[in-house]
């Protein structure tokens, strides 16, 4: 491995309860500042303990990605997104907290062998981390069509999918992911798993084309990422950003339709399992 790979930067916290660590080190910083009682400072002990402990813990105890995921992985960690931005080689800031990593993409992959979906739509690519862990799950004459709108990111991941004889099963679109669906149901297509994970805007479109068409297979099921975005669908309404307030709608949207069942997994960002009734 070359030292450019090597030299990762450490993502910042952009879930519940990452989020929810980081305040916790803070809070155990300050109370350490004052004279707090013992029975207390031991209570904030454990508090923060049970909570940074998980991570690690299902980390350590989730099967291992393959190294072409790790690959992908420490390439999409290493590549200095603020500078493909500046330059306007993306056509918006994206940034390696975008990608989904080992426990989810693991979580996908179960899904696909349970569900023995043959047929994947993914709304929403990046470098590609969720597309080839599902890919991997998929028997030989198993596809995703991955939708990316961004160009560069297309062919970022499309290097990486030539490393792994699992990339052929993944088409790329690059287009705005709507446009893209718009075809698909044209044509006719169906899938019986969807991924959405791109612009928290366009989640209840997607939502409403899926249910609303064929694009979905009968006894499919769509997973949404990001579901619990860093907190802010629970928290005070007014401290959302437009990510949060879009998310807090979607789940609304889904909660209250009666064509639907669903369940929100608080699984890193929150990941949303929905199938028709
Ligand atoms: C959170 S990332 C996807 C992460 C990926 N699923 C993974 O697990 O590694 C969201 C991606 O959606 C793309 N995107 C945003 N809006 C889009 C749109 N309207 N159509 C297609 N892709 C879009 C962004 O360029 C970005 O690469």
């Amino acid at each position: 491995m070359t030292e450019t790979l090597t030299k990762i930067n450490q993502p910042r916290p952009v879930t519940p309860l990452g989020i929810l660590v980081e305040e916790l080190e803070t809070t155990l910083k300050l109370a350490k500042q004052e004279n707090i009682s013992p029975e207390l400072a031991v209570s904030l002990q454990k508090v923060y303990e049970l909570a940074a402990g998980i991570d690690p813990y299902l980390e350590e105890n989730t099967t291992n990605e393959s190294p072409e995921l790790k690959a992908l992985s420490e390439k999409s960690a290493a590549e200095d997104w603020s500078q493909r931005f500046d330059d306007g080689e993306t056509v918006r800031q994206l940034e390696q907290e975008m990608l989904s990593g080992h426990i989810e993409g693991q979580t996908l992959k179960m899904f696909v062998s349970m569900t023995k979906a043959k047929r994947i739509l993914e709304i929403g690519m990046f470098t590609g981390y969720s597309a080839l862990a599902m890919a991997e799950a998929l028997p030989a004459d198993g596809d995703i069509i991955a939708c990316e709108v961004d160009e560069y990111v297309s062919e970022f991941a499309k290097k990486c999918f030539k490393i792994s004889e699992h990339g052929k099963k993944i088409k790329v679109k690059t287009a705005p992911a709507i446009e893209t669906l718009k075809e698909l149901i044209d044509a006719k297509q169906t899938f019986d798993l969807v991924f959405i994970d791109a612009d928290k805007g366009g989640y209840v479109d997607y939502f409403n084309l899926l249910i609303e068409t064929d694009l979905l297979a009968k006894d499919g099921f769509i997973c949404v990422d990001n579901t619990l975005l860093q907190g802010q669908p629970y928290l005070p309404p007014e401290k959302r950003t437009a990510n949060g307030e879009a998310i807090a709608k979607f789940n609304q949207t889904v909660t209250q339709d009666p064509r639907v069942e669903q369940v929100i997994l608080p699984l890193r960002d929150g990941l949303t399992i929905i199938k028709r009734k």
